[in-house]
């Protein structure tokens, strides 16, 4: 990362302060230290450290859990203002306020820890409109970063400027801006850990008593708070960067008398490698992106989400009903993965949609097993069902075109990393796109061989189709 000498210095007095920070709430830290590395600042080895060792380990009580921010003096003038006093506080705008208080006040417990983390972020709610349409026009995670920008406004709105008026000493307005509360949110959700992994033990623990320490919130303040932040930051542990190659275990140790939250990799680090976290094996790049601001060049989790709306109420009865019975829900999500190119539910699900009434009556006596039924090919011997499967695997295949043609073409080497990051993204979808139509494609050819039917030369454009898409659902309602 390259810095200037005035940044350098003044980041190696934060990381200093930090340090200390870090002895006096007595984290373990003896086998790692703070250093600069590709991806911001990490964790590296100061000593071999073998596999399955814990690397590093925190004190519960240095943890900013939603149970640590509600009992702070500034979660207490929230939690006991005439403001929120209408309804639950959000347990995650609680976090962001101890948050901003943090990274001011000198007296905050997090202070040197807060002041660590990066006054900016790269995820797509850091961009401007124009970058998000440029960037990730024609993908699900345009509609996501709207979604989660929208939500933001709406928490913050709902607190201010009403509690900077009501409590300006512990909410002075020019502190709790929502730049602010984008930092917050942007910090959190790239750095958090999971409440689960607070609750469970990272290795057999002898003859001692088993029970996790309790670290949720006290019933009078969890009466008054929204169950919306299942997750907490634990400083140090949220210095280790993401390798998507290492497998770690996180969870609660006992260090010098007290519960810890420890990490643990299943491989040896040596002595000078950086010690990595694994933010979840199972992470696309639209949640990686999202969440953490960067993306995994060929990511196998990868995924396209697709949407098909069934809630359309001039559905005919039957098709509800078939729907119905094959428990396929109005707004499922179908995840289409180079695993997995066609899911089998979302081809039933097309398979209803473009099967004659006369055919769905033969095919809704199935009841139970209707699903199962569907998710294998329907052969155009059946009374009725000449066309449904063509017609469903050329309905998908319009689909996959369409937003093929929405996605920009990707520049893996454009010039800022944020462009980059997008690029991979979209660059993952568009190789899922173009491996799911060779898929469609090769089983259109196989069901007409084995079906002796002719293939058409050219796809024709459907008039009056009766699949809609989420997109067009989206297009609609602009
Ligand atoms: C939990 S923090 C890790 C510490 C962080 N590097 C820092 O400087 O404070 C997560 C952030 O680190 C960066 N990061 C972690 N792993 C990365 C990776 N594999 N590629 C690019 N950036 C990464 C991203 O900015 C991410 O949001």
């Amino acid at each position: 990362m390259a810095l200037h000498t005035g940044e350098t210095t003044q980041q190696q007095a934060m990381i200093e302060a930090f340090r200390t920070w870090c002895r006096e709430q007595a984290c373990d830290m003896s086998r790692v230290r703070v250093d600069r590395t590709s991806s911001g600042l990490g964790l590296v080895a100061e000593q071999d450290i073998g596999a399955g060792e814990v690397g590093l380990s925190v004190p519960l009580e240095a943890l900013l859990t939603v149970s640590a921010a509600a009992k702070t003096d500034i979660g207490q003038a929230a939690l006991n203002s005439a403001t929120t006093r209408q309804g639950r506080l959000s347990s995650q705008a609680l976090m962001y306020l101890v948050m901003v208080d943090g990274w001011h006040d000198p007296a905050s417990k997090w202070h040197s820890y807060l002041r660590l983390i990066p006054t900016r972020h790269h995820d797509p709610l850091w961009w401007t409109d124009q970058e998000r349409q440029e960037r990730l026009e024609g993908t699900q995670l345009f509609h996501e970063a709207h979604r989660h920008m929208s939500q933001l406004r709406d928490v913050y709105d709902s607190l201010f400027p009403a509690l900077s008026q009501e409590l300006p000493a512990f909410f002075p307005v020019e502190r709790y801006t929502f730049q602010a509360f984008l930092w917050a949110r942007s910090s959190l959700s790239s750095r958090c850990f999971s409440m689960q992994q607070l609750r469970s033990w990272l290795e057999p623990d002898g003859q001692e008593p088993r029970t996790p320490p309790n670290v949720d919130p006290a019933a009078h303040e969890a009466e008054r708070l929204a169950d919306d932040c299942p997750a907490a930051l634990c400083p140090l542990l949220d210095m280790t960067n993401h390798n998507p190659e290492t497998q770690v275990r996180v969870g609660l140790v006992r260090c010098a008398g007290a519960v810890h939250l420890g990490i643990s990799c299943t491989s040896p680090v040596a002595a000078g490698g950086e010690f990595f976290n694994n933010y979840g094996s199972s992470r696309t790049n639209l949640q990686l992106l999202l969440a953490h601001g960067f993306c995994v060049p060929n990511n196998a989790c990868d995924a396209l989400p697709v949407k098909i709306r069934t809630d359309d109420a001039r559905r005919p009865q039957l098709q509800r009903q078939a729907l119905e019975l094959a428990g396929l829900q109005p707004a499922e999500v179908h995840e289409l993965s180079l695993k997995n190119l066609l899911p089998p539910r979302l081809l039933a699900l097309l398979r209803i949609l473009c099967m004659r009434p006369d055919g769905l009556k033969t095919y809704v006596k199935h009841g139970s097993d209707l699903l199962l039924k569907l998710q294998s090919p329907v052969p155009p011997t059946i009374d009725y069902c000449e066309e449904c499967e063509l017609e469903a695997l050329s309905t998908l295949e319009g689909q996959l075109l369409t937003q093929q043609s929405r996605i920009p073409p990707p520049d893996l080497s454009a010039p800022s990393a944020p462009e980059r990051h997008a690029a991979v993204y979209r660059a993952g979808q568009l190789a899922i796109i173009s491996e799911a139509l060779k898929e469609l494609r090769r089983r259109r050819q196989l069901f007409c061989s084995e079906n002796s039917l002719l293939e058409e030369e050219e796809e024709e454009e459907e008039e009056g189709d009766s699949v809609a898409s989420e997109e067009d659902a989206d297009d609609a309602s602009t």
